[in-house]
């Protein structure tokens, strides 16, 4: 049996009431070495936790706080899981040496023109961003977060795309400017606020796609990732589509292959690349992602296919968004910024049916 033996780390959340910062404190709520200190809410401060979020019945009776630097101060890391262009205030308002998770997208972004053509807030500078598993041209990303005091959790779909597909630009196996990804979510991935297109009259028994033509912001995110896999630039053809279901996303990514490249080419990438990981799995031949298959873990499983009719490698990839997608990835990068196990307190066990 593993004993564990941890210095309590106070934690506070901002965003505390939505679904991303109700997975973080599901998360947490799991976690050994953390002390969940303030749960903060905008327009639900003030209301029980268990009105708002009824399957987090061991802090079901604690009130949500405001969310001020009043509320946030005293604790040793802060997550905000709020909408964009709130975070960055917020963050300035903390003292450097707290660690900070932002699950928003304020601080992914490098390219401020990217950042300007996408968003409609101002941009507030670059954090490093929290894919730990990313394989980049000087080794794994993971090495930026080890010990960070600012994190940049990456958007949904960018995690789905970026880890189906960096090993095979990193071993330079397709071509940089020929990538197709259509790419299914879940309706959480839109956030709890009331939105007419969301209704469950809207979205259940139908599918449709948004952000068509490389309108989504996700795209920038994606190329921003996949180029410091390949380190040259990248372009995509990104296209979204709302799913009935609450959660997962389900990426089929493909990508011209180079010539004479074969499926050993392939998986021995893919085999290199993940091979230690703990959260990303290359199922075995044959067998194929599902939304449900990771529901609730922090897990991202792929598999590939070499279409030898149309030249492209295609893979696919599964994630649920609000866990490894948002929340699952900001407790991991906790874990490596405070130095713990990065696999601590993180589900790699899903829920099914
Ligand atoms: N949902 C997902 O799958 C993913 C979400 N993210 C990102 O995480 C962040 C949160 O998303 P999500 O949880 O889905 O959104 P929700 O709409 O579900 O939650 C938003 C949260 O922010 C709070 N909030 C809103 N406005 C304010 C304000 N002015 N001051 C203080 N708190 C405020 C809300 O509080 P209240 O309800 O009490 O007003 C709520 O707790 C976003 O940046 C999103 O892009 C990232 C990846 C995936
Ligand atoms: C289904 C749905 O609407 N999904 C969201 C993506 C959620 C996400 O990743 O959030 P960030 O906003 O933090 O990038 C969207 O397409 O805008």
């Amino acid at each position: 049996m593993a004993v564990y033996c941890f210095r309590m780390v106070k934690v506070a959340v901002a965003g505390a009431s939505g679904y991303a910062g109700g997975e973080i404190v599901r998360l947490l709520v799991a976690h050994p070495g953390v002390e969940i200190g303030a749960l903060c809410a905008g327009s639900q401060a003030g209301q029980r936790v268990g009105s708002v979020h009824p399957h987090l019945a061991p802090v079901a009776d604690r009130t949500f706080d405001e969310t001020s630097a009043d509320f946030l101060a005293g604790h040793e890391v802060v997550f905000l899981a709020l909408p964009h262009g709130q975070s960055a205030a917020l963050a300035g308002s903390l003292p450097d040496d707290v660690v900070v998770i932002d699950c928003g997208a304020d601080f992914r972004l490098v390219d401020q023109v990217a950042w300007n053509s996408f968003y409609d807030t101002d941009f507030a500078g670059t954090w490093p961003y929290g894919m730990p598993e990313l394989v980049t041209a000087d080794g794994k990303q993971r090495g930026a977060l080890e010990g960070a005091r600012r994190v940049a959790v990456p958007g949904c779909y960018p995690t789905a795309v970026s880890l189906a597909l960096a090993p095979a630009f990193a071993a330079g196996l397709v071509e940089f400017d020929d990538v197709v990804i259509v790419a299914a979510s879940g309706t959480s991935g839109a956030g709890k606020s009331l939105k007419p297109h969301l209704l469950g009259a809207e979205t259940m028994g139908s599918m449709s796609p948004y952000g068509v033509g490389g309108g989504h912001r996700h795209t920038p995110e994606i190329e921003q990732n996949l180029a410091r896999a390949a380190g040259a630039k990248v372009s995509v053809s990104f296209t979204p589509t709302l799913a009935p279901m609450p959660r997962g996303i389900l990426a089929t990514c493909t990508a011209r292959l180079k010539d004479d490249v074969t499926e050993g080419d392939v998986r021995a990438a893919y085999e290199n690349a993940y091979g230690t990981e703990q959260f990303v799995q290359l199922l075995p031949e044959g067998v194929w992602p599902s939304t449900g298959a990771v529901l609730g873990s922090n897990n991202v499983q792929l598999q590939f296919a070499v279409d030898r009719h149309a030249g492209r490698l295609v893979v696919t990839s599964a994630v649920d968004n609000l866990t490894k997608g948002t929340a699952g990835a900001a407790v991991q990068c906790m874990n490596l910024a405070l130095g713990l196990d990065e696999c601590t307190g993180l589900p790699t066990v899903g829920v099914a049916p």
